[in-house]
């Protein structure tokens, strides 16, 4: 039997590995809401990152606060949701699991070249793709033995194969990505 521990996704990585798309995709295939972590920044971090300044980890607890509280509100009455969010860090990571425990996280592995083009052919967004280089810098990849509720997928396959991959993912009893 599904419940919300099961149904509730953040999609992670660094700028431009495709979060906002894929977060999409599967809110849509799977009939869940969706929340764009980038709508939830403040307006300052929002303006430190157009002016090409990387955020902090005081920067981002705020941000990471107001989406975990995001996540357990739709998960209680929705049964669910999907979050894009870079959650760079495994301390971000569990700041999240902390306020919705069950999250599944899918994380888009891209590398710098290619988060580069993706970030730079973008005219109209407000991140700079000079910061790039920091969101690899500051990155904490996975480790599967310790985060074993992460699904770890190229980034460069197309996104209606990521969508399929990601619910046709196997879930063990407590509600991890085995
Ligand atoms: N699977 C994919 N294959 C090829 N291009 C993709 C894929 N997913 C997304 N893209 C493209 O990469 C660019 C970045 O995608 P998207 O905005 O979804 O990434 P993001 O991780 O949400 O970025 P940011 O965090 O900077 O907002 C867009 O131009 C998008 O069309
Ligand atoms: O943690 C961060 O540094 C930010 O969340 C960034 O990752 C941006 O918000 C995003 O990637 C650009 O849209």
């Amino acid at each position: 039997m599904t419940d919300s521990r099961h149904r509730t996704f953040v999609v992670m990585g660094v700028a431009g590995c495709g979060k906002s798309s894929l977060g999409a995709a599967l809110a849509a295939a799977l009939a869940l809401p969706l929340i764009e972590g980038d709508d939830h920044h403040s307006v300052e971090s929002r303006a430190k990152m157009s002016r090409g300044i990387a955020l902090d980890d005081a920067d981002r607890a705020g941000w990471l606060d107001r989406l975990g509280a995001e996540l357990g509100r739709h998960a209680a009455q929705e049964g669910g949701a999907v979050l894009s969010c870079s959650a760079l860090k495994r301390a971000y990571r569990d700041r999240l699991r902390a306020a919705c425990p069950g999250l599944r996280f899918v994380f888009l592995e891209l590398d710098r070249d290619e988060a580069l083009r993706r970030v730079a052919s973008r005219a109209t967004h407000f991140f700079s793709s000079s910061l790039v280089d920091s969101q690899f810098a500051t990155l904490e990849r996975p480790d599967p033995a310790l985060e074993p509720d992460v699904l770890r997928l190229s980034a460069t396959q197309p996104l209606d194969e990521l969508c399929a991959a990601v619910v046709a993912a196997p879930i063990s009893a407590d509600g991890v990505c085995p």
